[in-house]
């Protein structure tokens, strides 16, 4: 297995990956600042196609830098649940994602690709979760909320039932999001209002 970036979340995923016992052969990193993490052999991206890639996940925290490396390196992707997260036998996660410790997700949720769902996020029953969003550690989803592609939910935020977050919004740390969110809206506070509008 092979971990495409060699920063925080690389190391993070290193460490999930020692847990569950599965060999890390490598890192890749475009800037890579040490030749060895947890004495593992750090790549620089150059070197990707000489070295024959069996496995990959990408451990970038940044939703559209995540997005721009998995369109970029097509490659067998996998996901990672760590053991001590509880994940119903119904959910549904695709390829590339990565399930922290202490998360709880509920009954019929889904999980696109290439999402982090942090340390202790809860994701409650029937939420749609698209692909490459961050649910930060302790953010809580109540029950059939969507969120919509590249959208980072920050530390601690709390989502009420049924909301619709768009595409590439940033929820702040802390807040508590009580209405619809547009397409790349950024909203801090309780409740949470809107404050400013990015491109994306
Ligand atoms: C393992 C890990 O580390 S996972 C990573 C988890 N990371 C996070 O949760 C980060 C979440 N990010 C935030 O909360 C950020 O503050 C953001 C994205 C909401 C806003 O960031 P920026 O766009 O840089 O906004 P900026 O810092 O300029 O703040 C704008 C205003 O919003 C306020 N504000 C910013 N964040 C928050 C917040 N979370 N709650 C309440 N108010 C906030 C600021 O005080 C400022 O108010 P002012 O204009 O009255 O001074």
């Amino acid at each position: 297995m092979y971990i495409f970036g060699a920063s925080g979340h690389g190391k993070v995923l290193a460490s999930m990956l020692q847990d569950l016992g599965i060999e890390i052969k490598g890192f890749f990193d475009d800037e890579p600042k040490v030749d060895r993490l947890f004495d593992i052999q750090v790549y620089n991206v150059e070197e990707y196609q000489n070295l024959k890639i069996s496995e990959m996940i990408i451990g970038i925290g940044d939703n559209a830098d995540r997005k721009k490396c998995a369109l970029k390196y097509v490659t067998k992707y996998v996901t990672i649940i760590h053991p001590k997260a509880i994940v119903h036998s119904s959910v549904v996660i695709n390829l590339g994602t990565v399930i922290m410790p202490g998360t709880v997700i509920n009954v019929d949720a889904t999980i696109g690709k290439h999402c982090i769902i942090n340390s202790g996020a809860i994701i409650e029953h029937d939420c749609s979760i698209e692909d490459f969003v961050h649910v930060s550690p302790n953010a809580a989803l109540a029950g059939g909320v969507t969120v919509g592609e590249g959208t980072h939910i920050g530390i601690g935020a709390n989502v009420i039932p049924g909301v619709i977050i768009g595409k590439w919004a940033t929820i702040g740390a802390g807040a508590v999001v009580t209405k619809n969110v547009p397409d790349g809206a950024v909203v801090v506070g309780v409740p949470g209002k809107i404050i400013k509008i990015n491109k994306f």
